[in-house]
């Protein structure tokens, strides 16, 4: 299933003007970029955008270049490689300066997380710089001292409840989607000024659908740190930060690694570096499955390891924002609306039919999708027993074309059934009138028609054809008339008698 563009990259302004609340910043950089156009470098050559994630800085940026012409070189601070990079830029933003190409910005995020061994390097290059270099940071302080010296800063505010809202309500009528008043506050509550978080949470829940927003919140909220820490394992190429940042999440290595797993072709996008990070994760599935044979435990350290450095070393990734997704086994909640109420109406037919509390019924649903994937005959069996229609076969088997299959089948089962029980039910309203009206002569007729009806039944459960159906069908239903008739004599007669 293709999915949709992250709405955060989607709706990212591409313009200063759009920029919410941050005017006073937005003036500030304008005027600093100004003076380098005007051929009037500032006092201070760099500048450091600081304030709390998701304000607007790095959009800042990227609309500036655009507005501006610039072409941006993204570093990234935590990278070890970033210094020599920056020399080669700096060095080379001059001469591509005089070829008359697109000015560079360099631009360095997460600049409170340079080394203190690398910043006085980066403060020499900050002197030497002909092409701005602007710098994004949490937390101003946390940048080095060397580089604050050289650097003007610019303050982003955290956004109010306020601006986030009007932010979503924008992303909503864009999309062509309502969410209910409770929602957006909750969201925009939650988002704690952080606008891509609560752009992020508007998405899952609008594209889950809005009853279940609740449920999603809660369950965004649970799993929240682990959402922040394979984004920071996917967002750096350092293999100690890629350690770390997961120390704090509180699960199991085994179900870690079906995260990254799940994630590693939406970070990675040559087929090389895709294949170098499950290279990684398969030797971290080893070291798992060694622990969990020999009871050897501290292994686990040795897969998680390899999961977060190895995978993020891997190669060159996707730039921008990394959106994690959770992995499809434990993914119930962000299945489609239409999904969600499939499944709970085939797991209510299950309990219904087979006597099941639900969690036997999800068991069950399981293997019932391993049985429509590779048994026709039976799934179509199923089908009619459960009473399933073929949206519910669909769902089930996850193919179009297998669920028409099974569907025919079932019609065809469906069809001999109704047939066997028209005959049934013929048979008993037969042998009722006969019961009903004494007889002696008669009574081998009635063997008669059951013996028809024994052997229809008999032979419907070999294969009977259409034909053969219909002659016993018509066979039985001329005894009956037989009868019939014969009851209407005596009745008369006895009508007649008490006329009489
Ligand atoms: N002030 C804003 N106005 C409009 N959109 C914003 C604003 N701030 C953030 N956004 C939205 O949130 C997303 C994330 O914002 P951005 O990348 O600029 O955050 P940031 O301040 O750089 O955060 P971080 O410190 O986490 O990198 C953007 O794609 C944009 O859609």
């Amino acid at each position: 299933m293709p999915r949709e563009a992250p709405w955060v990259e989607k709706y990212r302004p591409r313009k200063l003007s759009e920029i919410v609340n941050q005017e006073k910043a937005i003036e500030q950089v304008r005027a600093w970029v100004e003076a380098w156009l005007h051929g009037n470098p500032p006092k201070k050559k760099a500048l450091i955008l600081a304030g709390p994630p998701g304000s607007g800085k790095t959009t800042t940026v990227y609309a500036l270049a655009n507005e501006y012409g610039f072409e941006v070189i993204e570093l990234n601070a935590s990278d070890e490689r970033t210094y020599t990079m920056i020399e080669r830029y700096v060095q080379a933003a001059y001469t591509m300066d005089i070829l008359g190409k697109h000015r560079k910005l360099i631009f360095l995020d997460e600049a409170d997380n340079i080394e203190p061994s690398g910043a006085k390097e980066i403060a020499k290059l900050i002197d030497k710089a002909k092409n701005p270099i602007i710098m994004a940071a949490n937390h101003y302080w946390e940048v080095p001292r060397e580089i604050r010296d050289k650097a003007q800063i610019v303050e982003y505010k955290r956004l109010t409840q306020r601006d986030i809202i009007k932010a979503l309500i924008r992303i909503l009528k864009m999309e062509g989607k309502t969410v209910p008043k409770e929602i957006l506050y909750e969201i925009a509550k939650r988002s704690n000024g952080d606008l891509r978080a609560a752009i992020n949470d508007l998405q899952t829940v609008v594209t889950g659908g809005v009853e279940d927003a609740k449920e999603v919140l809660a369950y965004r909220d649970v799993e929240k740190s682990v959402f922040q820490a394979l984004a920071q394992v996917f967002a750096t190429d350092n293999a100690k930060k890629a350690k770390i940042a997961v120390l704090g999440v509180d699960m199991f290595p085994d179900e870690l690694l079906q995260w990254i797993d799940e994630n590693i072709p939406y970070v990675y996008y040559r087929p090389e570096d895709i294949a170098r990070a499950y290279e990684a994760l398969s030797r971290a599935d080893i070291y798992l499955g060694r622990a969990q044979r020999t009871g050897a435990y501290s292994l686990w350290k040795y897969a998680t390891d390899m999961m977060t450095a190895g995978v993020a070393v891997a190669g060159v990734k996707k730039k921008g924002f990394v959106k994690i997704y959770p992995p499809k086994t434990i993914k119930i909640l962000t299945e489609s609306k239409e999904e969600r109420t499939l499944r709970d109406s085939v797991v209510k037919k299950i309990m219904k039919e087979m006597h099941m509390a639900k969690l036997e019924a999800l068991e069950t649903l399981n293997y019932l999708k391993a049985i429509f994937e590779n048994n026709s005959e039976m799934a179509a069996h199923f089908v009619v027993y459960l009473d399933l229609d073929l949206k519910e076969v669909e769902f089930i088997v996850g193919d179009k074309e297998k669920a028409k299959t099974i569907w025919a089948k079932s019609m065809n089962i469906e069809k001999k059934l109704k047939k066997e029980g028209e005959l049934e039910a013929r048979a008993r309203e037969i042998r009722k009138e006969f019961e009903e009206v004494e007889t002696t002569e008669e009574g081998e007729e009635i063997e008669e028609a059951e013996e028809t009806t024994e052997e229809v039944q008999e032979e419907t459960e070999e294969e009977i054809s259409e034909e053969e159906l219909e002659k016993a069908t018509k066979e039985i239903e001329a005894v009956g008339r037989k009868k019939e008739e014969k009851k209407k004599g005596k009745q008369a007669t006895l009508f007649d008698f008490l006329k009489k």
